[in-house]
């Protein structure tokens, strides 16, 4: 992990309260975007550990990976996939894959879908999002590549806050530990 951006990534974020309707704090990591720094430095760090394996592709999921994403796949000059979100009202027509997320953070069970002409069995994919905590979307994502045939490199986050085994299994790297952010 880049020591000056780690500092800067946890500087930058915050925990809110949303108010007395909800029991707990919520992330937020709008500062990571409105920093010009760490905005331009964000996708070649991400990529940096997987230049050598050469993707053809990132897969991100939405939302926040539609932000991210793009960040890394120009930093490798790939491509970017969506992976879209059942239920947010903007599934995309045409032939896709579908898989679903065994529970996630919030005990969801997420339906992902990507659309089949942008993965398949040529590519490499490195798989971007902003957090980790179960892994359950990065599992589903992993599903549909496996579907579609496409080789998962791994996946890149900002931040890390799920236990080292989950960690090693989907092999993931990320730019700062979750424990490392200011509480
Ligand atoms: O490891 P997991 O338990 O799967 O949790 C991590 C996922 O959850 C968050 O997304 P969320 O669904 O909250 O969507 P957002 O990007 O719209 O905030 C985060 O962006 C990851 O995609
Ligand atoms: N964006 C996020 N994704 C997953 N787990 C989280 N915990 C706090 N913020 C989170």
């Amino acid at each position: 992990m880049p020591a000056d951006l780690t500092e800067r990534l946890a500087t930058l974020f915050q925990w809110i309260d949303p108010g007395p309707d909800t029991s707990h704090l919520v992330s937020d990591i709008s500062g990571w975007w409105r920093d010009p720094a760490v905005l331009a430095e964000l996708g070649p760090a991400l990529v940096a550990p997987y230049r050598a394996a050469r993707p053809t592709v990132v897969l991100a999921p939405a939302v926040t990976g539609l932000l991210l994403g793009p960040l890394a796949a120009t930093a490798l000059g790939v491509g970017f996939v969506a992976a879209h979100k059942h239920g947010d009202g903007r599934l995309p027509a045409g032939p896709l894959t579908w898989a679903q997320t065994p529970p996630d953070y919030r005990g969801r069970r997420v339906d992902l879908a990507v659309r089949d002409r942008h993965l398949g069995p040529d590519d490499r994919v490195l798989v971007v999002d902003d957090w980790v905590r179960t892994g359950a979307q990065l599992r589903a994502l992993y599903d549909i590549c496996a579907v579609r045939g496409a080789e998962v490199l791994g996946t890149a986050v900002v931040a890390v806050d799920c236990p080292p085994d989950v960690a090693a299994d989907l092999r993931i790297t990320g730019l700062i530990d979750a424990a490392d952010l200011p509480t």
